[in-house]
């Protein structure tokens, strides 16, 4: 089980600064879509060259073209891109297949994805490397999580790697550690924190031991 820092509310030198305080208790860090949407992806490219031994996921939140998209990603430096599940099936080809050529992996987000568990099927069989199930901030904020949606995929797919996002804390993290997902991404549950690496420490302890 690998743990993801998400990365949302900060600009490069932000970003910077916080990797520095948590990059040993983290497998992959993430430049999150506001990051990409105000800095481009020169975020990536400046993270990924002072971070060079960390995993770096760049969420694009790919929909179309998705091929160029991933190329323009890897170019930039990231080992992992997303694209949203809810995309055409020729999206998805079109990322795995560019991916492929580059050495990357593509993580399907599958936040808005309303028939989780036939989706997930057929992400599965079109070669995602991760399928991750998500609830959004808009969602979070009705008090909503994907905890069952990771018990659905898990049961049915056979080839990625499953992961889950949205809103996990401390606090919930034993939940999510009981349905095994490759990946846990957790943003605010760290950078909300005063001690941030001792937050990533604790997290990254409890699913050690989950
Ligand atoms: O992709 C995202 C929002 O669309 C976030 O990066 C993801 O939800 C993780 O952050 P948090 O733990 O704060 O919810």
């Amino acid at each position: 089980m690998k743990l993801q820092l998400a990365l949302d509310l900060v600009d490069i030198q932000g970003a910077i600064d916080l990797i520095k305080e948590v990059e040993e208790h983290v497998d992959v860090v993430e430049i999150g879509t506001p990051v990409v949407i105000n800095e481009g992806l020169k975020a990536v490219k400046e993270v990924k060259t002072a971070f060079p031994d960390l995993t770096v996921l760049a969420d694009l939140k790919i929909m179309d073209a998705a091929g160029y998209e991933v190329s323009q990603a890897s170019a930039a430096g990231a080992d992992i891109i997303t694209i949203l599940g809810a995309a055409e099936d020729e999206s998805i080809k079109g990322a795995v297949e560019e991916a492929k050529k580059q050495g990357k992996q593509i993580l399907v987000d599958m936040i808005a994805v309303k028939d989780i568990e036939t989706r997930a099927k057929e992400l599965d069989e079109l070669g995602a490397d991760y399928i991750c199930v998500h609830t959004g901030y808009d969602l979070q904020a009705v008090g909503q999580n994907s905890f069952e949606d990771l018990h659905t995929i898990k049961s049915v797919v056979k080839n990625a790697k499953t992961a889950i996002a949205g809103g996990i804390k401390l606090e919930t993290l034993a939940e999510v550690v009981k349905h095994q997902p490759d990946l846990i991404i957790v943003g605010g549950g760290i950078t909300s924190k005063e001690d941030k690496k001792a937050a990533a420490s604790e997290m990254k302890e409890l699913m050690l031991q989950g």
